[in-house]
């Protein structure tokens, strides 16, 4: 019996970290085949012209909405893994793709399998803790703080602890220096570290009455989040409408 034909892709933001280590995950797989590496002087027509199925988007805040629009326009499916997407870029992202309703796009804050799995794990262990404060650790290469997982983090686990019942984590502060306390995501104190030997990395920190809980993840080389970018090039086509997080393609 013939296997399928490979699912044809286009990278966005080729050359880049991300972009580079997926263009050659792509390159690779024996069920995906790039038909497009397109970079910041590059036309997007490249998509069209080459026939992309799917766009894996890794470029920048200010370009990637932009860019998911061409991709709904033009009916290819997008797995986007660029940060920077907030309530408001989905809202309309979501109205793109009602005029395309057989579009798919995934807007993964996080590839990493890992990742993901801690992110569920907090959300599990919110309810139970007075306190949660998280700790995000990046390169120093990167556009935008907090990181969309830290934000994604920071949203989920807010909502655990309100469907619980639990107000504000106690904080007695009262004089500060600006940026002492990290940044309010939603009711969550994130701090974010950038530093040089470092790639991607997190802690969501739990207090309760005489015991801590700490829910780490690293990601160690980029690699780390290609498993997670093949499956999302795999699933999108068969999922329209936008996806937020890998969580539902990942049975969790
Ligand atoms: N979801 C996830 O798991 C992950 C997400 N990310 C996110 O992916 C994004 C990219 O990260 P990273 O690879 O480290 O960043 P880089 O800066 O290394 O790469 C971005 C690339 O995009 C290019 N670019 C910028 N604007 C455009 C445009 N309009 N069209 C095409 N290409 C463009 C840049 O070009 P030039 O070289 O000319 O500047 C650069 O090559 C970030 O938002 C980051 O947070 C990163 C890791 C994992
Ligand atoms: O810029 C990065 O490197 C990363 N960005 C994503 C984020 O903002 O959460 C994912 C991962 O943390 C790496």
């Amino acid at each position: 019996m013939n296997s399928p034909a490979p699912i044809k892709v286009g990278v966005l933001g080729a050359r880049g970290r991300m972009g580079s280590e997926a263009v050659r995950a792509v390159g690779e797989a024996p069920d995906t085949e790039l038909v497009a590496a397109v970079n910041r002087e590059d036309s997007l027509d490249a998509l069209v012209s080459e026939g992309a199925q799917v766009a894996v988007e890794l470029t920048h805040p200010d370009s990637v909405l932009d860019n998911i629009r061409f991709c709904v326009d033009n009916g290819i499916h997008v797995v986007v893994g660029t940060s920077g997407l907030g309530t408001a870029e989905l809202d309309q992202v979501r109205s793109w793709l009602a005029e395309r309703p057989e579009v798919g796009v995934l807007v993964a804050p996080n590839f990493a399998i890992g990742a993901v799995l801690s992110m569920r794990f907090a959300e599990i262990a919110a309810p139970f803790f007075d306190s949660v404060e998280i700790v995000e650790l990046h390169h120093p290469k990167k556009a935008d703080a907090p990181s969309g997982t830290a934000a994604r983090t920071a949203q989920v686990v807010s909502q655990a602890r309100a469907e619980a019942g639990r107000g504000p984590s106690p904080d007695a502060t009262t004089k500060e220096l600006d940026g002492a306390r990290g940044a309010d995501v939603d009711g969550v104190r994130v701090h974010s570290v950038r530093m040089t030997g470092l790639v991607a990395h997190q802690e969501v920190l739990f207090g309760g009455e005489d015991e801590t809980l700490t829910v780490r993840h690293d990601s160690y080389d980029r690699r780390s989040f290609m498993p997670g970018v093949l499956l999302g090039i795999r699933e999108i086509g068969s999922r329209p409408g936008l996806t937020v997080g890998l969580e539902s393609l990942l049975g969790l």
